[in-house]
């Protein structure tokens, strides 16, 4: 893409400027499925270099007091070191992820191998796996070098580069001139890099309505964004109601959606669009971004830059101490839980097979999400405000 005439404002010059990068961790054989009539999900296996794995310990002193969540069914470290491993490699040679030689070890540091062996438990083989961990990455690529300002990212000019985002998964149909231009755009910035060969080893293992269904949810987040960047860019904390609306834009449900996909079987499009299937998404997926709320706010306060979350808003709103909003942010994670369950459950006994395992693969991300949170205290996160 042409370098922008000095002192235009080129609206991708967000994505020119040169990235500053990320210190410290940042904030994470091909099987295809068989496309036509949806199979019976196959028996999951474990894959092929994961040994019997012990369940998630359980270690009080990581995790945050009266936060209702699930178990997580799996935890491999050797399994998630050898995500680890490839991801980096991708990251380095394919992508050129993160230049900063030091990144390598925060990319490592991030753990996205531990948040999908977490989080996919069913998935039938490391490939499957990868595909997660890659889109795991280049999302928080995404979010660092776009929307968080300590590497570089802005508040309110993050809306033209999310869109040029969005092209990276979702390519724009240019005339032939202009084609040229817009694959030189996506080459020049590695979150976007990141994406596009993310996306493109997602497309290998996915029906094209998994791969739409990604895109819609990817497109939601970048709203999201673009929402705390208007609020960030005001300075303005929105009452408790705004903020749960815009967490469930900004959210990790791209995370949760792909687990039919990460799982080697597909909850047809028809189904997935059912009301309840949406509520039970939504439900898991909003208690999962309130975990990181409530998990990430000492690091937030820490920043010592505006931000807001589920608690400061509760704060602001109600006039009480942050303690005290932390307390009532557990109950509104722990009542978005129990909803979920019970939403879930209503679907696994009428919805049939394929339902009864989207629905527990929301419920396993969930869980994996708590305990890869819960790992990381210490280390990016606390457990109190
Ligand atoms: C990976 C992914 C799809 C994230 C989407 C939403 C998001 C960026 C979060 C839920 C985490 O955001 P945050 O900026 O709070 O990150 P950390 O608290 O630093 O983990
Ligand atoms: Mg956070």
């Amino acid at each position: 893409m042409k370098a922008p005439t000095p002192g235009t404002t080129d609206p991708l010059t967000p994505l020119l400027a040169p990235p500053r990068l990320p210190s410290g961790p940042t904030g994470l054989g091909t099987s295809s499925l068989r496309l036509g009539p949806v199979p019976e999900p196959p028996a999951p296996q474990p894959p092929e270099a994961a040994p019997a794995a012990e369940p998630a310990p359980q270690s009080s002193s990581q995790r945050i007091e009266g936060l209702y969540c699930p178990p997580a069914v799996r935890d491999d470290r050797a399994l998630a070191d050898e995500v680890n491993a490839r991801l980096v490699e991708w990251a380095e040679k394919e992508v050129d992820l993160y230049p900063d030689t030091d990144l390598r070890d925060d990319l490592v540091a991030f753990d996205a191998g531990r948040s999908v062996v977490l989080c996919h438990p069913d998935a039938p083989d490391i490939d499957h796996l990868m595909a997660a961990a890659r889109l795991l990455a280049g999302e928080n690529a995404v979010d660092d070098y776009f929307c968080e300002v300590q590497y570089g990212g802005t508040a309110n000019r993050r809306g033209a580069a999310l869109a040029v985002a969005q092209s990276a998964i979702d390519p724009a149909h240019n005339t032939q001139r202009y084609e040229a231009d817009w694959r030189a755009g996506l080459a020049s910035h590695p979150a976007l890099r990141s994406m596009r060969s993310a996306m493109e080893y997602f497309d290998a293992l996915a029906t094209p309505a998994q791969s739409h269904r990604f895109r819609h949810d990817i497109a939601n987040l970048y709203l999201g964004y673009n929402a705390e960047g208007d609020c960030i860019d005001q300075n303005r904390t929105p009452a408790v109601w705004e903020y749960l609306v815009q967490r469930q834009f900004n959210n990790f449900r791209p995370c949760l959606t792909i687990t039919d996909a990460v799982g080697g079987y597909e909850l047809p499009a028809a189904l997935f669009a059912e009301p309840a299937v949406q509520r039970a998404v939504a439900l898991s997926s909003n208690a999962s971004t309130i975990c990181n709320d409530l998990y990430s706010l000492r690091k937030e306060q820490a920043s010592g830059r505006f931000h807001y979350s589920l608690p400061t808003a509760i704060a602001a709103e109600e006039e009480c101490s942050i303690d005290d909003a932390f307390q009532k942010a557990i109950e509104v994670h722990n009542d978005l839980v129990h909803s979920f369950e019970q939403q879930a459950a209503e679907l696994s006994a009428t919805g049939g097979p394929l339902m009864a395992r989207f629905m527990a693969g929301l419920s396993n991300w969930l869980a994996g999400n708590h305990e890869w949170h819960a790992g990381n205290v210490g280390t990016r996160y606390a457990t109190s405000p």
